[in-house]
């Protein structure tokens, strides 16, 4: 996972080894156009390509793509200016492409079947340009499939931002590696399948990445052969209320699928009487009204992992809070439990403890709206990491999961937008952490987040788009399945 200046980094070493940067660009137009050549729709091709490098990979495309294609290519603001971006110019020619003035391709962008983006890579800074965004207009109203060269112009390569209108990505071709604006917002909905073209360039060794198949079963745990219960882990979950009675149950349930030998709700008394509890479940009802009392904190001291927060509601919480931190269990912070953690940065969370917040929840961590912390999400995760000190897991269409280094979760889909899935991760980190005592918490964290995302996708196989919380309890064998072969999840990155 590159940021714009590491992937200048890596760039420039290249050039420093004598690797020119028209050795780059021929390789890496090369791979996209053949990824592209066989896929791309019947009918007349445009190619647009802009003023920089980007502009020169495009025309690079552009020639292998005019062997097997009929091929437009257009300079919708200048050509490109580089020392040999003439010579690709006239061999795209020579190849078969006809170059098209952008006053032509604007009122019949429509016609077109496929375009080939390749305005602006990761140079690409301020607002969309005029022209271009009214191109981007035409094909956002025709549809057009896109195929994109490293990422869709306009998108801010660090952040995702993007201000243009929505349009619809058959593909992106990145190069050397994946950068933070494919899985940030709204740039995540604007990349397609993405897939990594290695370039020979050197690898980052940063740490940043994604969780993939082979990392997720290098790191699951073995079940403890002839464990007893006590053995497997112990959680706890500290949440409930009278008007929200499921939360605490689905974290607790998805802890024990989880690998948790034991699960015990430490919930009010008078959510107690509203509550249906499954049977693997145990319950204390606690009289203790926003304060724990001796005996619940006595059956909290059994536990291997606390978690905070599941359907606590806002009327008490942060009094609990400090009670709990200073049992020094580790400790899953969530929902509610997050919003009485803003209330009090100042405590230091014990070793092994995470923060499990969605946009809402870190802009409250950070004294910041969920806007803000969706206009550049790796930098809110980078602030709350060195304001908490703790591990986090900030949920989203790509969840983001770590530390000071961090692993993007691409075990995703749409179905887990749905209530109680938090509820349900939470359970599923604290089973994972219990179970496995010599496993981080941030190794837990990205396992779990993995594993949470293959329940949703077997779920949204088996429910459709009518998933609920419980179906991904219900799923979460299979979603085990699916690591122990090492599955691929369907928007996986792929290298060529
Ligand atoms: N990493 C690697 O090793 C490799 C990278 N490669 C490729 O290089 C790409 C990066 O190339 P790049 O640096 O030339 O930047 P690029 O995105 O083409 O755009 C810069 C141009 O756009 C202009 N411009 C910017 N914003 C604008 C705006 N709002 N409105 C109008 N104009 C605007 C900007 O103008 P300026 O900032 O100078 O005023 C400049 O002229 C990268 O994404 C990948 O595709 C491959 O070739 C293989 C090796
Ligand atoms: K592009």
């Amino acid at each position: 996972m590159w940021s714009v200046e590491e992937a200048r980094h890596y760039d420039r070493r290249a050039q420093d080894f004598g690797v020119g940067f028209l050795s780059l660009m021929e390789v890496a137009g090369a791979k996209a156009a053949a990824r592209w050549v066989t896929q791309l729709p019947k009918g007349r091709g445009l190619v647009l390509a802009g003023p920089g490098h980007n502009g020169g990979d495009a025309l690079v495309v552009a020639r292998y793509l005019a062997r097997d294609h009929d091929t437009d290519v257009c300079f919708p603001l200048v050509e490109p200016q580089f020392a040999g971006a003439k010579g690709l110019k006239q061999a795209a020619i020579a190849h078969g492409a006809r170059v098209v003035e952008v006053d032509d391709v604007i009122p019949s962008v429509a016609h077109y079947a496929w375009v080939v983006d390749g305005i602006f890579g990761t140079g690409f800074h301020g607002n969309l340009d005029p022209t271009v965004a009214q191109i981007f207009e035409s094909i956002s109203a025709a549809g057009t499939a896109m195929y994109v060269l490293d990422i869709l112009s306009g998108v801010d390569a660090d952040s995702g931002a993007y201000q243009g209108p929505p349009l619809a990505i058959a593909s992106t071709v990145t190069f050397g590696g994946a950068k933070w604006g494919h899985f940030g917002y709204p740039g995540a909905l604007y990349t397609g399948p993405l897939t990594i073209a290695d370039i020979g360039l050197e690898w980052p060794t940063n740490g940043d990445g994604w969780i993939s198949p082979k990392w997720a079963y290098d790191h699951r745990p073995a079940l403890a052969v002839g464990a007893h219960k006590y053995q497997r882990g112990r959680v706890a979950v500290v949440g409930g209320s009278v008007a929200m009675t499921g939360a605490p149950v689905m974290a607790g349930m998805a802890a024990l699928r989880a690998g948790a030998g034991l699960v015990q709700l430490i919930v009010p008394h008078k959510a107690r009487r509203r509550m249906a509890v499954p049977e693997p479940l145990m319950v204390w009802p606690s009289t203790g009204r926003g304060l724990l009392t001796t005996q619940d904190l006595e059956q909290l001291m059994r536990a291997d992992v606390i978690i905070f927060g599941p359907g606590m509601g806002r009327e008490t919480g942060v009094l609990a809070l400090e009670q709990v931190v200073g049992l020094g269990k580790p400790l899953i912070v969530d929902a509610d439990g997050l919003y009485w953690l803003a209330k009090r940065p100042d405590l230091r969370l014990p070793a092994r403890s995470l923060l499990t917040p969605h946009s809402g929840e870190m802009g409250m961590l950070l004294g910041i709206s969920a806007a803000v912390v969706d206009h550049n999400r790796v930098s809110a995760f980078h602030q709350a990491y060195r304001r908490y000190q703790t591990t986090l897991v900030l949920k989203g269409l790509y969840t983001l999961t770590g530390d000071a280094q961090i692993l993007v979760n691409t075990a995703n889909t749409p179905a887990l937008a749905t209530a109680g899935s938090g509820d349900v991760l939470s359970g599923i980190v604290a089973g994972i952490l219990a179970s496995a005592p010599q496993m981080s918490s941030a190794q837990a964290a990205a396992l779990a987040t993995y594993v949470h995302g293959w329940s949703g996708i077997h779920a949204a196989r088996h429910h459709g788009r009518s998933v609920v919380a419980t179906d991904l309890i219900e799923c979460l064998g299979q979603a085990w399945h699916s690591v122990e072969t090492e599955e691929e999840p369907p928007q996986l990155p792929q290298w060529i």
